[in-house]
């Protein structure tokens, strides 16, 4: 048994048992509780779930995108990872230059409406394609605004002569070289830009942490999807902790996951219960090339899952 899987299946069950039913901005309905927290012992093993099959290729790409200090979806979709498409998507069919079927609330009616999902798909596959092949509405649709990867490496300056931070370069300096820092913080929330971002960023504040040879990192979420966002957010930390502390000569610690409206979607429920359902399977172990050294070097072959055994995938929609 795994400590870490019981620990995220044990808040599901409670959000379930306890969580307030709440309206949402997407129109879907959740259970939701407010403040929850979750620790991750990194050295028991690598904390991807396994009583569903979670695509890890997915979350490394979404990583290495951030990283690059990238924020167009272009990255991406040349990797094969559609998880963001749906917010630039919506900037597209709700600007001027869209004019093909409307596709008003696309999420919800794709949902109910088999007709308006052919409709919706097609018009999708249109802006992927465009995405991927046409420069200038790759510049003006592609990209998901001042979130992530742009505050986490190219942070803007209020200063005049506009300079910006990479706040990754500071974390990995101040890691190195002054581990006892109580101020190794990256911030993916600008109070002036963040908010007109199509999805404001919801892993907000992360700190990191290093005591007996060991790099630990708390994260503040503000917002989290339990069944289909947590899963990758958990991997995805935990992930930038074995990365950091591979490039810092540190082992791994803890991940501490602070989240505010913890939520399971109305219609996840029965994917959750399912999931509460299965068995586990023992954690995972993460492999990192040795090769590489520099965080900016990895690619998506220096980094591996090994051993991972999991129950099959259960598909969900996802709120937009
Ligand atoms: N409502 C919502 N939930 C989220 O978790 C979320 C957002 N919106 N918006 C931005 C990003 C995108 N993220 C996502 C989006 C979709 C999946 C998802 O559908 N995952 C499927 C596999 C999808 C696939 O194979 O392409 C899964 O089963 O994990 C996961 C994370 C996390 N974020
Ligand atoms: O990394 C992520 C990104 C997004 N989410 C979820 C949390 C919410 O369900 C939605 C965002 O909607 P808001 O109304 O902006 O809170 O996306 C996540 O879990 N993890």
């Amino acid at each position: 048994m795994s400590q870490n899987e019981q620990t995220y299946l044990d808040l599901a069950a409670k959000i379930i048992n306890e969580g307030h039913y709440k309206d949402d901005r997407t129109g879907t309905g959740t259970y939701s509780i407010f403040g929850t927290q979750m620790h991750f012992d990194l050295q028991e093993g690598f904390p991807l779930l396994t009583t569903k099959k979670v695509f890890f290729k997915l979350i490394k790409s979404e990583l290495l995108w951030f990283l690059r200090g990238d924020n167009n979806i272009r990255f991406l979709l040349q990797n094969n990872n559609h998880i963001w498409d749906e917010w630039p998507f919506k900037t597209w069919v709700e600007s001027d230059e869209y004019d093909g079927p409307d596709m008003t609330d696309f999420g919800l009616r794709a949902e109910s409406d088999p007709e308006f999902k052919a409709l919706y798909l097609e018009q999708k596959a249109i802006f992927v394609d465009r995405i991927l092949n046409d420069d200038d509405f790759m510049e003006k649709f592609g990209y998901v605004g001042d979130v992530y990867g742009k505050l986490w490496r190219s942070w803007a300056s209020v200063l005049p002569d506009g300079q910006t931070t990479d706040q990754v370069g500071n974390l990995l300096d101040q890691i190195k070289n002054n581990p006892n820092s109580r101020r190794m913080i990256l911030s993916a929330w600008n109070a002036e830009t963040t908010p007109q971002a199509p999805l404001p960023s919801c892993h907000v504040l992360s700190q990191y942490y290093v005591s007996d040879g060991k790099l630990s990192a708390q994260l503040y979420q503000r917002s989290g999807d339990f069944f289909l966002g947590v899963p990758f957010n958990i991997a995805s930390y935990s992930l930038l902790i074995h990365m950091l502390a591979a490039q810092t000569g540190l082992e791994v610690g803890e991940f501490v996951h602070t989240i505010g409206d913890t939520h399971i979607y109305k219609n996840h429920v029965d994917q959750i219960n399912e999931q509460l359902s299965r068995p586990m399977h023992p954690l995972p172990k993460l492999w990192l090339n040795p090769e590489v050294k520099s965080i900016f070097d990895y690619t998506m072959d220096d980094i591996k899952v090994l051993d991972y055994e999991s129950e099959p995938a259960i598909k969900a929609v996802v709120a937009v």
